[in-house]
């Protein structure tokens, strides 16, 4: 792959073991989670999630997909317990969408597609930074939320709102006082397994949380996650969906749940 990586068909998912081998590697992400085979562990904890919205700084397009990025030099939004130990920081949160609502999560939950996956991004504080922690095991935590198109969502809305501002790649503009935790499930039950990074460079380091209640987003709104482009200004204009990868081979990991 001399190029870029991204999701077309000269540098998309199929393409990166070229430049990424670990793509092939024995724990990557996502998976299809099957309820049924998911064992029930009496021992995980409930999450612990305490966002700070001071803590937001700016809003992105990074060619890959729309990102909201966070300060993150204090404990001031942080994810605790559940299948973790230790205190994990907020570093950033972003989505994966498709090009129509039968598609665009990365995890499947029985086969199922949902139409986009949110990715909450933490790193673990007992390495010194969020680079050195992507190359430990246990270096992230991603929790994982995702969207099915229903009632309008009032929190998206204030990312969408950002939307014309970061509609090229590349473009970023600030975004505070936001809280992710408004972007949140009620239920906070979840399935949990050894990952990976699901884009370039793929690290093994994630301990992936996936919540098992979806949150809402109108048509309208997905319309306009799908109106963000791949490209950047003065290029050919390329819309930003089908920013997925698809389920990868399990290879024998466990997958557990926190409810039964
Ligand atoms: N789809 S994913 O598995 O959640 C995923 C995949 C690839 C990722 O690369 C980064 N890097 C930073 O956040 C970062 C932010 C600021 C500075 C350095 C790194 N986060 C990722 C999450
Ligand atoms: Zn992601």
């Amino acid at each position: 792959m001399s190029q870029a990586w991204g999701y077309a068909a000269n540098n998309g998912p199929d393409k990166w073991a070229d430049s990424f081998p670990i793509a092939n590697g024995p724990r990557q992400s996502p998976i299809d989670i099957v309820p049924g085979e998911a064992s029930y562990d009496a021992e995980l904890k409930p999450l612990v999630l305490k966002y700070d919205p001071s803590t937001c700084l700016e809003i992105l397009n990074n060619g890959h997909s729309l990102q909201v990025t966070f300060v993150d030099d204090t404990d001031s939004s942080t994810l605790k317990d559940g299948p973790i130990s230790g205190t994990y920081r907020l570093k950033q949160f972003h989505f994966h969408w498709g090009a129509s609502d039968d598609k665009g999560s990365e995890h499947t939950v029985a086969g199922t597609k949902y139409p986009a996956e949110l990715h909450l991004v933490h790193w673990n504080t007992k390495y010194e930074s969020f680079g050195k922690a992507a190359s430990q095991p246990d270096g992230l935590a991603v929790v994982g939320v995702f969207l099915k198109i229903g009632a309008k969502n009032a929190s998206l809305q204030k990312l969408i709102d950002a939307f014309e501002s970061i509609k090229t790649k590349g473009r970023q503009s600030s975004f505070a006082n936001f809280n992710p935790a408004t972007l949140l499930p009620g239920c906070l039950d979840y399935w949990t397994y050894d990952g990976s990074l699901t884009t370039p460079p793929l690290l093994e380091s994630v301990t992936w949380i996936v919540c098992k209640e979806p949150i809402s987003i109108s048509s309208e709104q997905m319309g306009k996650f799908r109106s963000l482009l791949f490209s950047a200004e003065g290029e050919a204009e390329c819309c930003m969906v089908d920013n997925y990868r698809p389920p990868q081979p399990l290879k024998g990991r466990p997958v557990r749940a926190s409810f039964k």
